[in-house]
């Protein structure tokens, strides 16, 4: 006889392990905010959503402070002498920033970051935070379907959706740069695949802190 608990009794076991930084980029409008709500519903607490400062005006539908800090390039530039980005970068003309206080205290701990970021800024992530950067690309199935999917949002004018359809192959020519390239055609499958990868990535023998200690106790 033995006075464990039943294994559906027990709670799972969970060793200590070091949070990662999931980083997606795209060209505009090929599905990064949808996808990264998807992930921020289903994983919960264990996710936490890098919020960026931009100066680019507020579109209908978005919260200051949910979806972005709004802030005026004045304001934006004494931030970047401050040092109060991880990075930052200029795109489509407008300003965009993350914030450097939101992430360096919870990887120790086990947080994970999610960062929507274009390609200069997950260059510059990578170079600060190296392997706790996790790089994934979303490609669009074609650029019809991106167009489509732009203006669809009716959230742009005219002339910036054309902006960013003209800014879309340069965006995509940095797709070999990223860990992962997934293509977001039927949303819940390019869902289920980036869900996957940071599955994986969280069981990284690397950022397992605590195996040293659980292997240590099983083979003693
Ligand atoms: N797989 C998909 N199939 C059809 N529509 C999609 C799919 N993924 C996203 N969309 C729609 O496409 C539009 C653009 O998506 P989203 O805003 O997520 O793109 P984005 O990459 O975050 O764009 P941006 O870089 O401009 O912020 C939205 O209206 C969204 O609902
Ligand atoms: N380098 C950074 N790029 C960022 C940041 N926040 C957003 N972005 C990228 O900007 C474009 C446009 O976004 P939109 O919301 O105005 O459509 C998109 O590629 C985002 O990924 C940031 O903090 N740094």
């Amino acid at each position: 006889m033995t006075d464990s608990p039943a294994p559906a009794e027990r709670a799972p076991l969970a060793l200590p392990r070091r949070g990662l930084m999931l980083i997606l980029s795209s060209p505009s409008g090929a599905g990064k905010t949808t996808i990264s709500r998807k992930l921020l519903e289903a994983e919960g607490a264990s996710l936490t959503m890098s919020v960026s400062v931009t100066t680019r005006p507020i579109r209908p539908g978005e919260v200051d402070g949910r979806d972005y800090h709004f802030t005026d390039v004045p304001s934006f530039r004494q931030m970047v002498d401050a040092g109060a980005f991880l990075e930052w970068a200029e795109v489509f003309g407008n300003l965009y920033g993350t914030p450097r206080a939101q992430v360096s205290a919870g990887l120790g701990e086990g947080q994970d970051y999610l960062f929507d970021v274009d390609w200069q800024g997950a260059q510059q992530l990578a170079q600060a935070a190296g392997s706790d950067v996790v790089t994934v690309f979303l490609l669009p199935p074609s650029l019809a379907e991106l167009e489509s999917r732009l203006r669809g949002r009716g959230t742009d004018a005219e002339e910036v959706v054309r902006g960013r359809m003209e800014r879309a192959r340069a965006e995509m020519s940095h797709w070999s740069e990223y860990d992962y390239v997934v293509v977001n055609d039927v949303i819940d499958d390019c869902f289920a695949k980036v869900q996957t990868i940071l599955a994986a990535e969280r069981l990284k023998r690397t950022r397992q802190t605590g195996l040293v200690d659980f292997t240590r106790g099983l083979m003693a």
